[in-house]
């Protein structure tokens, strides 16, 4: 097959988003030699080539079509489209499906000692950002004038550096802003990495085969969020215990040798079972409680 015809998929080559990018096309099947220091990666058992890029490239590599499938943080993928439409640029682009990682949130942040109260206290004052048409958007909201710094890296030491009053940058645990004497004091924007497509039409084998490979992520989504429930519940507690599990419409019940008084219930909940509902159980004379990770999942 030529290079041409071949599906082409684009992620971030060393940064927060690749680890789980690569691991969740491994779990679909994908065996993909990534070793190499290479911009591309051939797929080895199935027609994919694997661009390797940084991430703030991949918005506009699918919206002009470069590339047919990218995985990119929803806060690049908001600020390449408003840069975009400042421009009258296309911004076409079609969402797949949102995954499960790469979860942080874009914050104003001030010094430790900065009085905020609220956003009208950043009235006038120099924000450092690598992220200006969100922070933008959300000032020009709150109707606050501010400078916008723009930096593509070391945002948080901008205050101390003496560059800029406050900062917006992104936030996961929140120890890099208290590493450099911050604190988050307002949740501008919440973001997860998405899976993109172009909006140009893919030939049908290539549609056939995103098609598969979508169905195999939600899959995998699914099965991570999902555990495999199974317990020994009395009889005469039946109704109680199955209206405790999560998600419980359809355990299966299995007899349980030499015991008349006990059954076996198994079930597949989409959430996992907290130590409050094991407890609860168990003081409704549930015994034997096992909860455990599924790999995968077709329904
Ligand atoms: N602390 C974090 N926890 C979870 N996800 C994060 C975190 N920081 C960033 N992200 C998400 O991962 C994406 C990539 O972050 P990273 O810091 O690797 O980007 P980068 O330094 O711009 O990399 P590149 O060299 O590819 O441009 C971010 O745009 C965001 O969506
Ligand atoms: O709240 P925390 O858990 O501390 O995470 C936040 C930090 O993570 C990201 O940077 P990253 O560590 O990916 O490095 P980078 O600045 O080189 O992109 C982000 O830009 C913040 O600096
Ligand atoms: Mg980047």
């Amino acid at each position: 097959m030529s290079e041409q015809q071949r599906l082409r998929i684009a992620i971030q080559k060393s940064g927060r988003l690749s680890k789980d990018s690569q691991l969740m096309f491994k779990n679909c099947g994908m065996k993909v030699n990534l070793r190499e220091q290479r911009l591309i990666a051939h797929c080895e058992n199935m027609p994919i080539d694997i661009l390797r890029v940084r991430d703030d490239d991949i918005p506009g590599l699918i919206m002009d079509g470069v590339v047919d499938v990218g995985i990119v943080g929803e806060n690049v993928l908001e600020e390449e489209t408003l840069l975009r439409q400042s421009q009258q640029e296309n911004t076409e682009f079609k969402m797949l499906t949102r995954l499960d990682f790469g979860g942080c949130r874009l914050s104003l942040a001030v010094p430790e000692d900065f009085e905020f109260k609220g956003p009208r206290s950043l009235a006038n004052l120099r924000i450092a950002t690598t992220y200006p048409g969100l922070l933008k958007r959300y000032m020009d909201t709150q109707g606050i004038d501010y400078t916008n710094i723009m930096l593509t890296g070391s945002v948080e030491v901008a205050p101390r550096a003496g560059l800029a009053d406050a900062i917006c940058d992104l936030v996961s645990t929140g120890a890099t802003l208290e590493a450099n004497g911050l604190k988050e004091v307002e949740v501008i924007y919440r973001s997860k990495a998405t899976l993109i497509q172009s909006s140009n039409p893919l030939s049908a084998s290539n549609q056939a085969l995103l098609d598969k490979l979508l169905l195999r992520i939600q899959g995998i989504i699914q099965a991570k969020e999902s555990k495999y429930i199974m317990l020994h519940a009395p009889k005469a507690k039946l109704e109680e215990v199955i209206e405790l599990m999560p998600g419980s419409e359809r355990p299966t019940l299995l007899p349980l040798a030499g015991r008349d008084d006990l059954v076996a219930v198994h079930m597949v909940s989409t959430e996992n079972l907290f130590w409050e509902t094991m407890e609860a159980l168990k003081a409704l004379g549930a015994s034997s409680i096992l909860v455990m990770p599924i790999e995968k999942m077709m329904e």
